[in-house]
């Protein structure tokens, strides 16, 4: 069933328009103690002929995003000094409101088709000169020749209105004076709604400093979307672990074997070697060649660790930028082996909350959280190189960059240009690692988590506590993900930097240069 709201006509009929059709919300008023939103709706055709309408805002439920859009739209100009003050504009008598009460005294001068195809006198009025937000259209009023219809204030005559010219100077004053409490309370609503029905533990929502909600165009996704030009090697055809079997050494799969054929692609263990097989490596290593049969490290404390140790990262990838390779579906040691772990998805109860500065949102967890733990992937579209240029150009925001991250771990090793390389943009889907903030001294580090070790372009992005973290403390990671920084990262910034407000105490001052 598609989805549409219904819109009365004229009480006995009814016209239905399709959500989709919705192009923007234009001003909103109180009427009959009701909050409503004026609807310009979307046209195949000529826009400037756009049907209006005022609605509640439960008949708008389906497409909130657009309120969402007017108020924030509103706030932003509100916070912008006006000229005129809304108490100037009530007291001072206006000459054209003499002009609309005369012309709803006198007789219609001019007859116009009403929008029902009836035809009723219309005064030819500019939308100038009709002064007082007019009590109009509570059903779908269709425009014709660039005019829409609307009743006067004396009730029988129809006054033209050009289009352009909607929200009028009356409309926008009467706006700035109406509340918008019920919209944001139904927004907020819809938000923490969609948060519950994401896969995982529960995502919550706490803002104690102002009335807004984050972005209802934002999707919530748990897997990647691919878009054109972006390919991933088809799971189906992922190679797993031969040699492990479900059952070895107590259930625990790969981990008793350490000879998994999925972690011969990970960093060798160089505590494990002999000085011969240190020779031996550094050979193979000037050479290009394969580290296959060299110990490789568990990345995941095994079900020997502490309780709350166990399935954090270990050390030997914690401090350092090592790609972790996972087992698969297609892996011989079953459901249970330990060597998966974030595939499986997010295990802790996640808080989007408001910063009350200038960095907006926040994220932060609501237990504690070990070194090592992991938090969440970060998803969003994959896109090629060329269109994450092409978005970052179209876009003047400074954010833009923030939502990008690169695919290219294996961009050196596997000699891949940068125009091969894929981008992640987290910015319209993705999760609530979204919302993580920089920091210079970050309590979070990103990891790159591989399941098919033949796929060098597409892998996870996956963010694990890198210290002890308390519940309520804010989760953070560094932009920059560079084992360390380099000195021309903290030069004096470029056009395009956006100031660090991370309060660190060796703050580099700059998000990027
Ligand atoms: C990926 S978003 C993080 C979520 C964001 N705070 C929000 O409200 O949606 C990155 C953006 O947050 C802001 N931000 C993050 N960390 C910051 C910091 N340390 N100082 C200033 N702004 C920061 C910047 O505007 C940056 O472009």
């Amino acid at each position: 069933m598609p989805i549409r709201v219904e819109i009365p006509m004229t009480g006995r009929a009814t016209r239905r328009v399709w959500v989709d059709k919705v192009h923007s919300i234009l001003c909103h008023r109180i009427k009959n103690e009701e909050e409503q939103y004026l609807v310009r709706w979307h046209t195949d055709t000529n826009t400037q002929r756009a049907p209006l309408s005022w609605h509640s805002i439960d008949e708008l439920v389906r497409c909130l995003e657009y309120v969402q859009d007017y108020l924030d739209t509103r706030s932003k100009s509100k916070k912008r000094p006006r000229a005129e003050t809304e108490t100037d504009f009530e007291r001072r008598p206006s000459p054209v409101d003499r002009q609309v009460l005369d012309a709803s005294r006198t007789p219609s001068i001019s007859r116009s088709s009403t929008p029902s195809g009836g035809t009723a006198s219309a005064t030819s009025l500019s939308y100038n000169s009709f002064s007082t937000a007019p009590d109009i259209y509570n059903g779908v009023i269709d425009s014709q020749d660039g005019f829409i219809f609307v009743r006067s204030a004396s009730g029988s005559d129809i006054v033209q209105i050009n289009v352009l010219s909607v929200p009028t100077p009356e409309m926008q004053n009467a706006a700035r004076r109406a509340q918008v409490k019920k919209a944001e309370y139904v927004i907020r609503m819809e938000y923490i709604n969609r948060l519950k029905r994401v896969p995982g533990r529960l995502i919550t929502l706490v803002n104690l400093h102002d009335t807004a909600t984050p972005s209802l165009r934002f999707r919530y996704i748990t897997e990647y979307v691919l878009r054109p030009g972006v390919f991933q090697y088809d799971p189906a055809t992922q190679l797993g672990c031969t040699s492990c079997r479900p059952d070895m050494g107590r259930n625990i799969g790969c981990e008793y074997t350490q000879k998994c054929e999925c972690l011969e692609y990970a960093a060798v263990d160089g505590n494990r070697l002999n000085d011969e097989q240190k020779n031996e490596l550094a050979i193979i290593r000037a050479q290009g060649g394969s580290t296959q049969g060299f110990p490789k490290k568990f990345p995941y404390f095994s079900s020997d660790a502490k309780p709350e140790r166990i399935g954090c990262l270990v050390r030997f990838y914690l401090q350092s930028r090592r790609a972790i390779y996972e087992c698969n579906d297609h892996c011989g040691c079953g459901i249970r082996c330990r060597n998966k772990l974030v595939q499986f998805g997010r295990t802790v109860e996640l808080e989007i909350f408001r910063t009350g500065d200038v960095r907006g949102w926040g994220l932060r967890c609501k237990q504690n959280l070990h070194e090592g733990a992991f938090i969440d992937t970060y998803r969003g579209e994959v896109i090629t190189d060329a269109e994450a240029t092409r978005r970052e150009t179209s876009t003047t925001s400074k954010d833009k960059a923030s939502y990008l991250y690169s695919l290219d771990k294996f961009a050196e090793s596997e000699g891949l240009s940068e125009e091969e390389i894929y981008v992640v943009d987290g910015e319209f889907m993705g999760g609530p690692t979204k919302f993580m903030n920089h920091s210079c001294e970050p309590n979070c580090r990103q990891y790159t988590v591989s399941y098919n070790k033949f796929d060098a372009k597409v892998y996870d992005i996956a963010f694990f506590a890198c210290r002890d973290i308390k519940a309520g403390e804010e989760l953070t990671f560094d932009y920059l993900d560079k084992e360390e920084v380099e000195e021309e990262d903290v030069k004096a910034p470029g056009r395009n930097y956006v100031e660090c407000r991370c309060g660190a105490a060796k703050c580099r001052k700059y998000l990027w240069t």
